[in-house]
């Protein structure tokens, strides 16, 4: 007898805003007929149904007693942090026997740049598909906004992995609350730097009430300054890059393999420009105390983590 793979549970945030919502129940939906045999549920922390314990106990009813459980969320702050963790220690006391792992949130990704990248060639309506067209411009890359601040430099990071090779202008940041700067002042930001063109992008899953207050904002922005001409992109939805990238937070999950940030790494994944440096073999730098014969015990340990292979060509 086997044992059956753990099932997969989703945590999404909610929202006020339906077609957000149903964007999530659908997203949950073609992840279980991408995945048949695996049992799949999604639910909320909050704002929208089926809560996150309702599909816990959906999964229970089907027989299942052990789940990996990944937050549909960017960025590690207070929900993927602190909420779903707590929630998923009060499944376990509901239903005695259960257990679970827990994954880690999807940004940034190169998969998720991938998308941001199509949404920008889409809000710039196919006219600036080279890097010398991107010269011209400037992104605003407008996050959630939280009161961590881990989070929002995860969003400055998505934002710096975004400009990198690929030939805009610039990528700045914004977030729509919680942190600085708002929508305004990072556009205000843009044009003291130069811009004359700028995309307003979106750095969320669905489409919801914060997202759409970005784009007010930007339309705000940009009726009060007609002499740059500003655009707005469409949130990151769901799209097949976000489906396999959460079948890898699965995997992850699953077997344990909960790698830092490995993702952006440049010696395992292609980033545009440094293509060159993916599995490139890795030496120590020459030390003058070391030699051959004498190891006293002391070593200036150069730090690594688990898993990665000198080589880093894994
Ligand atoms: C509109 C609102 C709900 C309403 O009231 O209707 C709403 C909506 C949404 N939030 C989303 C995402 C995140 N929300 C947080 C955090 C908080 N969000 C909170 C409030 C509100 N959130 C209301 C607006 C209040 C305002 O005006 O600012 C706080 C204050 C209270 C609380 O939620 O407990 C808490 C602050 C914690 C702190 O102090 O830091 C984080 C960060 C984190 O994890 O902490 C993420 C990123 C998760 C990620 O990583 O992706 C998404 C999904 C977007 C997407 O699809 O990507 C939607 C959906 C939508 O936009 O509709
Ligand atoms: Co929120």
């Amino acid at each position: 007898m086997t044992t059956p793979a753990p099932a997969l549970l989703i945590a999404g945030h909610g929202t006020r805003d339906d077609a957000g919502a149903e964007a999530f129940r659908d997203f949950v939906r073609e992840l279980g007929r991408r995945n048949p045999g695996l049992p799949v549920a999604g639910g909320f922390i909050e704002l929208s149904p089926p809560p996150l314990g309702d599909a816990v106990t959906e999964l229970v009813e089907q027989g299942v007693r052990r789940f990996a459980a990944v937050p549909l969320m960017l960025v590690s702050a207070g929900h993927a942090k602190g909420d779903i963790p707590a929630a998923l220690t009060r499944e376990k006391e509901r239903h005695p026997g259960i257990s679970y792992t827990y994954g880690r949130p999807l940004g940034p990704h190169p998969a998720l740049l991938a998308v941001l990248e199509r949404r920008l060639d889409e809000a710039l309506g196919g006219s600036a598909r080279t890097p010398a067209d991107r010269a011209e411009v400037t992104v605003l890359l407008v996050g959630r906004g939280s009161t961590d601040p881990d989070a929002n430099a995860e969003v400055h990071k998505a934002a710096r992995l975004l400009w990198e090779g690929r030939g805009y202008a610039g990528v700045e940041t914004a977030f729509v609350s919680l942190a600085a700067p708002d929508v305004p002042s990072g556009l205000d930001r843009c044009v003291k730097l130069g811009a004359r063109r700028i995309v307003v992008l979106p750095y969320f899953l669905f489409t919801g009430i914060l997202p759409d207050r970005v784009r007010q904002q930007t339309e705000g922005w940009a009726a009060a300054h007609p002499e740059v001409d500003v655009v707005s992109a469409d949130v990151i939805g769901p799209e097949p890059e976000l489906l396999d990238l959460v079948m890898e937070r699965y995997r992850e999950a699953v077997e344990g393999d909960l790698r830092m940030n490995c993702d952006s790494c440049v010696y395992r994944i292609a980033l545009p420009g440094f293509e060159d440096k993916v599995g490139l073999p890795q030496q120590p730098h020459f030390h003058p105390d070391d030699d051959d014969h004498h190891h006293d015990g002391h070593h200036h340990g150069h730090h690594h983590h688990d898993g990665h292979a000198p080589s880093h060509a894994h």
